[in-house]
């Protein structure tokens, strides 16, 4: 796994890993930065002052960086989470990716057309119809009903009323909140509210779905409902969706890759198991400390070589099986477990491997 380097931006795993887009990507970013303050344009050209502190920047230009040369690509029905702790610069990266912030630097390339020529008509009609964001304080109306707070969108984008009660209705339908179109917000819960900023998201049919900490608000058991919620949602619409969170365990729940920032910098992409299993550097590490690990490694991570001591009889499992899911199927077998792939033995786990796991010791 790269950590990032002053002329690195690969942020991705090594060869031989699960990861990275392989089609065209849906956003592609490279090099984005985000200056706050006067003269932000000059401050990602000047290598002495980007390698200020915060708070000296601050004191000797006025201008904060809260994103610092930012690349990554997003594929076709992906979850990419951007996670870090509060001040990382999630939101205004995400922001930026839609020019809600407009970028200081870089180059946002969304279905091959580059955002930032994208003038203030074409950026209208690309929020209408192709992105939805949903928020950590839903944003919802509070003076309209549950349905004509899922139809805002495609009022704003001069659909019929018909069209619109329909298109409401079935979205309301799908995040199960049938029986409450007539409600007002004020009358609903956390959880359900979210569902109705969710369902306006949905209504409009968008091919990126940004979401901006939606979670962060709710109970703990209404959380777990909501990202339960989306994976539903994810597996039965298949949305490209960049997600924002604080929260690890929640980054790995629902992310297919991870970004985890820094200070505006990006630190790691990578699966879940590609962070837990080889950190960038110590932040990184420190972060994923207390992940179970079994929970979110695979077999790939712990298989040893086959040597000419080792049966190779025992029963078959792909790599990709998270050693949770392993752990009885090794345990029980006399033989150690073969590691296989598209035919191909790659190697064999067998009980000391799964225990070193589970005891903590790898
Ligand atoms: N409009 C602004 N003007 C000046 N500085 C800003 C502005 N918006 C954000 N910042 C600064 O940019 C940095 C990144 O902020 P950002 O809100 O993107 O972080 P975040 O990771 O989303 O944090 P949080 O989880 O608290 O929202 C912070 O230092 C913040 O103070």
């Amino acid at each position: 796994m790269a950590a990032v380097t002053e002329d690195s931006h690969d942020l991705t795993a090594e060869p031989g890993s699960t990861t990275g887009p392989t089609q065209q990507p849906l956003i592609s970013v490279r090099d984005l930065w985000m200056v706050f303050g006067p003269k932000a344009a000059a401050v990602p050209k000047n290598s002495d002052l980007c390698e200020l502190p915060r708070r000296e920047l601050m004191q000797r230009t006025g201008n904060t960086i809260a994103v610092r040369d930012v690349s990554f690509d997003v594929a076709p029905g992906e979850v990419f989470v951007v996670m870090g702790l509060s001040g990382s610069g999630k939101s205004t990266l995400v922001r930026c990716l839609t020019r809600l912030i407009e970028p200081t630097a870089g180059s946002v390339v969304f279905e091959g057309e580059n955002l930032l020529q994208a003038d203030a008509r074409r950026l209208r009609e690309l929020r209408r119809h192709k992105f939805s964001m949903v928020f950590q304080n839903f944003g919802l109306l509070p003076h309209r009903r549950v349905v004509d707070n899922v139809a805002y969108g495609l009022e704003v984008r001069g659909a019929g009323k018909a069209e619109r009660r329909a298109r409401a209705l079935e979205v309301i339908e799908l995040v199960g909140l049938s029986g409450y179109e007539n409600s007002y917000p004020d009358q609903l819960s956390g959880g359900m509210q979210q569902r109705v900023g969710l369902a306006r998201a949905l209504a409009v049919e968008p091919d990126l779905m940004l979401f901006d900490e939606p979670f962060s608000a709710l109970d703990p058991l209404i959380r777990r409902d909501m990202q339960n919620e989306v994976i539903r949602l994810h597996r039965e619409l298949g949305k490209t969706m960049v997600f924002i969170t604080h929260d690890l365990s929640e980054a790995l729940k629902l992310g297919d890759r991870i970004l985890i920032m820094r200070d505006g910098r990006p630190v790691q992409i990578g699966t879940g198991d590609e962070l837990v299993g080889a950190p960038a550097d110590d932040y990184v590490r420190d972060f994923v400390s207390d992940v179970p690990k079994g929970d979110v490694l695979t077999l790939r991570w712990i298989m040893r070589p086959v040597t000419d001591d080792d049966p190779v009889d025992g029963p078959e499992l792909p790599p990709g099986t998270v050693i949770r899911d392993a752990t009885r199927v090794v345990l029980e077998s006399h033989r150690p477990v073969r590691v296989v792939e598209n035919g191909k033995l790659l190697g064999i786990v067998g009980d000391e491997e799964i225990l070193a796991i589970v005891a903590g010791a790898r």
